[in-house]
């Protein structure tokens, strides 16, 4: 089925939130209010200036990022500070694997679930449950005393972050105007980053300053604070026109409107803007109702979403270049020195290993920063192809240094500490900071712009599939990162992502047309052409 026969399925704004290009584009029914509708005639509604009500969802946006980026670098020094606190043993290279990658497998796992309980009770309901979540996985983890106990806490933590990573886009995408939504959706990845800041900092003071035997517990346990926060937050913020009028509470939804529109949404505005929905979620769901009787089959309107995703070339190639962008974010290895580089400097002998390891959360977020000033006016393309060489340098030197080094195993204890930190592992250090910078500028930002790949009508479930290819491939390299380290050397181990990064610039240079400065309708032609737009 042509993309012309089946308009109405998914006008519901991506998770991603939108393309700043989709204010052009004809297709898109989403107006400046934000919340879609079916006129186009006012774009006066949008405030002119960010309300109180735009800098609270800008806070539980912020919350939310902030979680995912402390939960996920509060490992690193967690795993260095555990010492024999688990089941009275020093760890192994495969149990400390197990704890940090059972996060992303959770979070994989639970993302399709996340989508089908959001229709059902609510985008609200789930962030409140997925705070929960967070503040129990956080408890699970400081009262640990195994290894068992403590992979069920990063497991609960991992659906957590599944659910979250999900749900909270939605909710913002359903509730900012247009104008404001590009700009959530970025802060998203700086919310990110600063979170690794923030897991990093306290795990090098507490471990510096805290108990011995207790830091690890209150590194883990304060992860439950944050989500706190956001539940306050939740617990004042709306559900979302798009559900409220889903569910058949058009009143309710009315007076969310007026409130995202704040001194503006008097009468016809907020009238037109309800009644948009309205006619927008009938016609969704009568065009699946038709489509199920047609097709006798009741899942017909996600069905026909695969369709037109698998089916129509440009679309598969949308497809194709998020998943490779995404898979490549991960498959770089930035994510190992994410979550191991204490254990990597106290192997190199460097005296305080969390302090130094602040090097990569601080350079990873100093260099987002830039990127995100960056991408606009340099391209997104362009930014990961000079980029890119910048990492495979870093990962091939630090391969290098690595060669002058004898290491202590990863699962080394006191007895066998290795020499202190010479010339090669000050060198080592640097080559790593180049390989970040480098993934910050360009892989670290670029796939998550991945909505804008996408047409309306499979923009979600094309980022869908994207995001479950971001978290399978972090599974992948938290799962093997130690195990490589231990079979191939250290020297190996970073010669290969250097191979996985060379190959991902030949895919990019020769499939992922730049999309700068175009509409959404030119960037899908792009894919149309038989060189997918790049010659
Ligand atoms: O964009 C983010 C960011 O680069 C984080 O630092 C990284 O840990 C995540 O895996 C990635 O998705």
């Amino acid at each position: 089925m042509s993309s012309a026969e089946q308009p109405l399925i998914s006008r519901r704004p991506s998770p991603e939130g939108d393309h700043p290009d989709d204010e052009d584009d004809d297709d898109d029914n989403t107006n400046d209010t934000g919340l879609d509708t079916a006129t186009d005639d006012d774009a006066a509604l949008t405030p002119a200036s960010p309300t109180l009500f735009i800098y609270l969802l800008t806070l539980s946006a912020g919350i939310s990022g902030l979680l995912f980026g402390y939960d996920t670098g509060v490992i690193s020094s967690t795993l260095v500070s555990l010492g024999t606190a688990l089941s009275a043993q020093p760890l192994t290279p495969l149990s400390k694997s197990i704890i940090t990658s059972s996060t992303s497998l959770l979070a994989l796992l639970i993302s399709p679930f996340s989508s089908v309980l959001a229709d059902k009770l609510g985008r609200k309901r789930i962030i409140l449950l997925a705070d929960a979540l967070f503040a129990i996985g956080a408890l699970v983890q400081a009262c640990s005393s195994t290894v068992a106990q403590m992979v069920l806490g990063r497991s609960v933590v991992g659906m957590a972050v599944g659910a979250a990573s999900f749900v909270v886009p939605l909710y913002i995408a359903e509730l900012a105007p247009a104008r404001f939504r590009g700009r959530l959706v970025t802060m998203n990845v700086i919310f990110i980053t600063l979170g690794q800041v923030v897991a990093y900092v306290v795990g090098w003071g507490l471990g510096e300053y805290g108990d011995e035997r207790t830091a690890w517990r209150w590194m883990v346990g304060l992860g439950a604070l944050p989500a706190v926060v956001q539940a306050v937050v939740m617990v004042v913020m709306p559900e979302t026109p798009r559900w409220l009028v889903m569910v058949g509470r058009p009143g309710e939804a009315r007076r969310v409107v007026e409130r995202v529109l704040g001194g503006k949404g008097e009468g016809r505005a907020v009238d037109a803007t309800v009644k948009g929905i309205e006619i927008e979620v009938r016609e969704e769901s009568e065009g699946r109702r038709l489509r199920g009787m047609r097709t006798g089959d009741r899942r017909a309107g996600w069905m026909d979403s695969a369709d037109e995703l698998f089916g129509v070339r440009r679309n598969r190639r949308a497809l194709a270049i998020a998943c490779l962008l995404q898979g490549l974010q991960q498959l770089c290895g930035f994510n190992s020195l994410m979550y191991f580089s204490a254990t990597i400097f106290s192997m190199l002998g460097f005296p305080i290993p969390t302090l130094t390891s602040l090097v990569v959360a601080v350079t990873n977020f100093v260099f987002t920063l830039v990127a995100l000033f960056l991408i606009d006016r340099i391209g997104r393309r362009r930014i990961l192809l000079w980029s890119i060489p910048f990492m495979v340098a870093g990962l091939l030197l630090a391969a290098y240094g690595f060669s002058f080094i004898k290491l202590a195993a990863t699962d080394s204890t006191d007895n066998d500490k290795p020499s202190p930190a010479n010339g090669a592992a000050v060198a080592i250090l640097v080559s790593i900071m180049v390989y970040v910078a480098g993934y910050a500028l360009g892989l670290g930002n670029v796939p998550w712009m991945q909505s804008e790949l996408f047409a309306l009508n499979v923009r979600s479930l094309g980022s869908g599939v994207a995001t479950a290819t971001n978290w399978g491939a972090n599974f992948v390299i938290g799962l093997t990162f130690l195990l490589l380290m231990d079979a191939l050397t250290p020297s190996w181990t970073f010669v290969l992502y250097a191979v996985i990064c060379a190959a991902g610039y030949g895919l990019i240079w020769g499939f992922y047309p730049e999309t700068a400065g175009l509409s959404l309708e030119e960037a899908a032609n792009l894919l149309e052409d038989d060189h997918w737009g790049v010659r």
